[in-house]
């Protein structure tokens, strides 16, 4: 709300009246008009007060008697408010209030800024009381110059300062009311001194001169010595203004003593003007020409409106919240008695290492309570990092991290698992208004932080997610989570899963939504894939929907699939050039380790290159291993996934591998987790979703009405395919390049040599050289001798490839 009002306000001028929120524009009307009434019969009465006071004098003490005559314009009420202000107030002072009065009435009725009235008011009451201390002194001339008021707070001064005292009181007062109000500097008082004296010599010199920019220079230096207050007060009248500028420019050539004096009573005699007129701009929308698709385009959207990728299941329900289960251990629950020895604990401790302890603040999270410690000037931080593991050890507790220096702050954290964790349910963090509001594009819950924030993490940023922790740890639940989350936001038509696990039980559930949400190649049975040479048929054919999605990219001219989509929602994308609404694609990938070791490289070389390219085009990776060995993780993989969790691992080794740092060795299992997203780490406690839930999410799902086919990908034609002396190029394998290069390296012909080099079954490896002997690289069979390589360096096969192609 607050927002909003605030964008609004700038355009509202006085022609629009902003809704007060206490009173309606019926009562602004009525108090403003009030106001400004109440402001100029003041004016009046003090003016006549001028004039008539004197007379009325005596006329006040029967005030009541309705036979009595005054003399004031306004009668008795005006004889009396005139006696009670400047008599009996502030002296003419008193003039100001009327005109603080008026001003009132104009900023209730134009609704401006109440703050600046504020400050109006506050200034003007101090000049009020200054203005009659200082008429005080004049009294002996006219005692209704300063009032009762100004006389009184006159003669008490002079009583205790004398007379000199109270002038030197007063002078301090109003150059602190300058410097305060109108942000005068010695430098600015100075220069204008400075300027003024340059303008006297040049009088002096010549009595006319031609135009400068010296007015104006002069003008603005006044200006602008009022021009920081504008915004509080802006004084200068309309009228004035538009004097002094049409003065200044239409003689260009009138002597320079006039101008000044003009400029000089129009900024040292601030008339009461509320508002300085801004001229409006008004910006006129020059409309983009259209292109020729861009009319028909528009002219679709107008007749269809804009494409509805959903329409096919419009009346799809997405899964409610009462299918996720409450827990009753839900919430934090660590008692005073554990926090307090737990903080003795880390202070003594800390004590036996001569480690001082400024200060220490603690914050419980789910599972750990994580302990903020400001250690006392002059110890070093390395000092408590390496003393780390006797920390651990004296405080005997399993899972203990120090964080030494918490990035960002420079105080060391130790994390203590509490008692008794707490569940962070998968209802929580969905029911969370993070995850509900969010306008992410694959947005996961993922579980809460230390300090019991639910975190939301965004898997299209990511762009691909690596996921490590030892047997039962975890990792299945966290894969639940991600999968969860995602089908409580994604409608079917905007993302499919492709999900592969060679455990065959993890996944197995989700065959019952195969028709909504999973993808798989044609004529496969079961769309979730649990044998390894499906696996890599799939990842090759993920490979081929890439560079069909780049295509159509290119042909759309969109750098990637948002941009794409939308230019397909809004019908500039013609069907019948091969152009469709693209949903995201999550390849969710258990047991790595398991592929890594049977398939090799036929599974990493896809795995990298979707890794390397497909972000842009949707496709999506979730690779989650528990073995987390540099040969199942490897460089390529590791440089393409920068966004990485961590459950617990059983050694350092393995958390280094998998976050490049120790810590996830310590962590304390069931979901509790390390998260990085190539910067910093973050602790958190994993989203816990159970089994019967995510069979009552997919039941609920799969018993709505389906497409037809699960979404199928590409047709990819796997090696059994090849006949044994394959000519055609396109027709050869996807290693056949790096095949040839290994042997042209080597100069040697072997099919065992590719079967190392590139971890290859016989089969393959033979394969491979029948299409290098086809290609020319190698020559033909010769019994138990290596073939002979007929290429004779890396520039030779480059230029035979090249050729080949042409
Ligand atoms: N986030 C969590 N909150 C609470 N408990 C959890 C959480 N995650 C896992 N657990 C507990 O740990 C057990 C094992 O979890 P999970 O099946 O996910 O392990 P895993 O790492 O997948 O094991 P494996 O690799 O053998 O499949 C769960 O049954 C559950 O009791």
């Amino acid at each position: 709300m607050a927002k909003a009002k605030k964008t609004v306000k700038p355009k509202k001028k006085k022609s629009i009246k902003k809704p007060d929120l206490t009173l309606s524009s019926q009562q602004k009307l009525v108090l403003g008009s009030f106001l400004i009434i109440l402001g100029i019969l003041f004016f009046i009465a003090f003016l006549s007060y001028l004039f008539t006071g004197h007379v009325d004098q005596s006329a006040l003490s029967e005030f009541g008697s309705r036979e009595v005559v005054t003399k004031n314009w306004l009668s008795k009420l005006g004889a009396w408010i005139s006696d009670l202000f400047i008599q009996r107030g502030f002296g003419v002072a008193s003039f100001i209030i009327s005109g603080l009065t008026f001003l009132s009435g104009i900023y209730v009725l134009t609704d401006l800024n109440k703050a600046k009235l504020r400050k109006h008011w506050f200034w003007g009451i101090l000049v009020i009381i200054w203005l009659s201390i200082f008429f005080g002194f004049f009294t002996h001339i006219n005692d209704s110059l300063s009032g009762v008021i100004g006389f009184e707070i006159n003669s008490f001064f002079q009583d205790y300062i004398g007379k000199i005292g109270t002038i030197l009181l007063l002078t301090f007062a109003f150059i602190s009311y300058l410097a305060i109000r109108f942000k005068f500097t010695p430098q600015r008082i100075a220069s204008m001194f400075k300027k003024a004296s340059k303008d006297i010599q040049k009088d002096f010199n010549d009595d006319f001169v031609p135009v400068d920019n010296s007015y104006s220079d002069e003008a603005e230096a006044m200006k602008s010595a009022f021009e920081v207050d504008k915004k509080v007060e802006p004084t200068i009248s309309n009228h004035s203004k538009i004097e002094g500028t049409t003065q200044l420019e239409v003689n260009p050539t009138i002597p320079k003593k006039q101008p000044t004096t003009t400029i000089k009573t129009e900024t040292i005699s601030p008339k009461i003007e509320i508002e300085e007129p801004k001229v409006e701009i008004e910006v006129e929308t020059v409309k983009e020409e259209l292109s020729e698709t861009d009319n028909l385009a528009n002219k679709l959207v107008e007749d269809f409106g804009q494409f509805d990728p959903t329409l096919e299941l419009g009346n799809y329900q997405f899964p409610p919240l009462d299918l996720l289960k409450k827990y009753d251990n839900e919430g934090v629950t660590i008692n005073q008695e554990e926090l307090e020895n737990n903080k003795n604990r880390i202070v003594e401790t800390l004590n036996n290492y001569k480690i001082g302890i400024a200060s220490i603040k603690a914050t419980i999270g789910p599972t750990v309570t994580l302990y903020e410690i400001v250690p006392e000037a002059g110890i070093r931080i390395s000092k408590i990092k390496n003393l780390e593991d006797d920390i651990a050890l004296s405080l005997s507790a399993l899972g203990i991290r120090i964080i030494a220096p918490i990035p960002g702050k420079g105080t060391i954290g130790i994390e203590v698992p509490n008692k008794n964790s707490t569940i962070v349910s998968m209802r929580s963090v969905i029911a969370s208004q993070k995850f509900q509001k969010t306008e992410m594009h694959l947005p996961i819950a993922i579980g809460k932080t230390i300090s019991n924030e639910t975190l939301v993490v965004d898997l299209a940023k990511m762009p691909h997610l690596l996921m490590a922790g030892a047997t039962g740890q975890g990792k299945s639940v966290g894969l639940n989570a991600v999968l969860t989350s995602l089908l409580y936001k994604k409608h079917p038509a905007e993302v499919k899963f492709v999900l592969v696990d060679p455990k065959k039980v993890e996944l197995t559930l989700f065959n019952k939504i195969e028709r909504h949400y999973l993808a798989k190649l044609p004529d496969e049975g079961e769309a979730i894939i649990t044998d390894n040479t499906k696996v890599i048929h799939t990842l090759n054919s993920l490979c081929i929907e890439m560079d069909n999605r780049y295509e159509m990219l290119k042909n759309a001219l969109c750098r990637n699939i948002v941009e794409y989509n939308n230019k397909f929602k809004a019908r500039k994308l013609n069907p019948n050039d091969g152009h469709a609404f693209l949903p995201y694609i999550v390849l969710v990938v258990d047991e790595f380790a398991d592929l890594i070791m049977t398939a090799g490289k036929e599974v990493e070389t896809p795995v990298a290159r979707l890794a390397q390219l497909a972000r842009a085009i949707g496709i999506h990776l979730i690779i989650a291993t528990q073995r987390p060995s540099v040969n199942v993780i490897t460089g390529i993989i590791k440089a393409n996934f920068p966004a990485r969790i961590a459950f617990r691992v059983s050694s350092k080794i393995d958390s280094r591998t998998i976050l490049d740092a120790g810590g996830a060795d310590q962590l304390i299992g069931r979901g509790d987790m390390l998260y990085t997203q190539g910067n910093d780490m973050i602790r958190i406690q994993c989203a816990f979703v159970d089994t019967p839930e995510v069979e009552k999410i997919v039941d609920f799902i799969g018993g709505q009405k389906a497409y037809p086919d699960a979404y199928l990908l590409p047709e990819y034609v796997g090696e059994e395919s090849g006949t044994s002396l394959d000519v055609d190029i396109t027709d050869r394998d996807v290693l056949f390049k790096d095949a040839a290069e290994i042997i042209v390296t080597a100069q040697q012909g072997s099919a065992s040599l590719l079967q190392r080099k590139l971890k290859l079954g016989y089969n393959r490896a033979g394969r491979l050289i029948d299409q290098l002997e086809a290609a020319g690289i190698v020559g033909g069979f010769e019994g138990s001798k290596a073939r002979q390589v007929l290429v004779v360096d890396l520039v030779a096969l480059d230029q035979l490839l090249e050729n080949e192609k042409k």
